[in-house]
């Protein structure tokens, strides 16, 4: 008889990336999932989002990745998706400064409709677009630092989904850190020993009976979110991308 071992169950994560329209969080998502890069995108309306499985220090994982219209006419149609979330990355690109200023009104409107603990959720910053010669550059990996470090996030990196450089990396980053924050967690729980302050919400449970599509919520997105759960690769809303280069989000008029 053999000793097999039953096979390892990977862990579900939902993952969100957020940033200004065109800043590259599609092509950074199909990079991923499909190492493909198309030059001229449609523009994400609403929400998207593709399963992909990653094996990261030894550990199976399945990320649902979910890709946000940047565009503030749509912000509506994305917020409700945020909720459950285990991993934000927040990107900008490196030609365009203005997607790095655009970084404090994202991580915020993550913060309030995902409501989650700044301190303790998983935020990775991401700069796209390295490939571009360095004439076209108009944020310095500098000025990112100091951002992040004001934020109090420790992890950034800068990605070329057009090269396909860094961008299994950017998510591995997000996973790790992820996998620090639930280790600090667990270890102040550890803490608190047998006593249980039933005042005090319980994010980790309720982080990953979302992310599985059975948790509760209380908004009225919850039957499209779980729709679109049973369906993975669901492309919800689209439209063609006309330009090139995405017309800059409204976000902060
Ligand atoms: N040079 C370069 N261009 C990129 C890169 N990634 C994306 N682009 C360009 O940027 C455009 C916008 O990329 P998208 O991925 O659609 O941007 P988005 O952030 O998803 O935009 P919205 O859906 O409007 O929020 C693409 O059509 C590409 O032309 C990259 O890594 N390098």
């Amino acid at each position: 008889m053999t000793n097999m071992r039953p096979p390892q169950r990977s862990k579900l994560l939902k993952v969100v990336i957020l940033g200004d329209g065109g800043v590259g969080k599609s092509a950074l998502l199909n990079r991923f999932v499909s190492n493909r890069y198309e030059e001229n995108n449609f523009h994400t309306i609403g929400v998207e989002f593709m399963n992909k499985d990653i094996e990261v220090d030894g550990e199976r994982y399945t990320l649902q990745i979910w890709d946000t219209a940047g565009q503030e006419r749509f912000r509506a149609l994305r917020t409700p998706f945020y909720r459950g979330s285990d991993i934000c990355l927040l990107c900008y690109a490196l030609d365009d400064r203005d997607s790095l200023r655009g970084l404090n009104l994202w991580r915020n409107e993550f913060l309030m409709y995902a409501d989650v603990d700044a301190d303790k959720f998983p935020f990775i910053v991401v700069g796209n677009k390295n490939d571009l010669p360095v004439a076209k550059r108009q944020v310095t990996y500098e000025a990112v630092q100091h951002w992040c470090a004001e934020q109090k996030i420790a992890s950034h990196i800068e990605t070329s989904s057009k090269a396909a450089t860094n961008v299994t990396e950017a998510f591995t980053l997000g996973l790790r850190q992820w996998r620090h924050m639930e280790c600090v967690a667990e270890s102040e729980l550890r803490q608190q020993g047998d006593t249980i302050d039933l005042t005090r919400p319980i994010r980790l449970a309720q982080r990953r009976i979302c992310c599985t599509g059975g948790g509760e919520t209380a908004d009225s997105s919850a039957d499209v979110d779980d729709a679109a759960m049973r369906s993975p690769g669901t492309k919800m809303f689209g439209q063609k991308r006309n330009n090139a280069k995405a017309p800059k989000t409204n976000y902060r008029l």
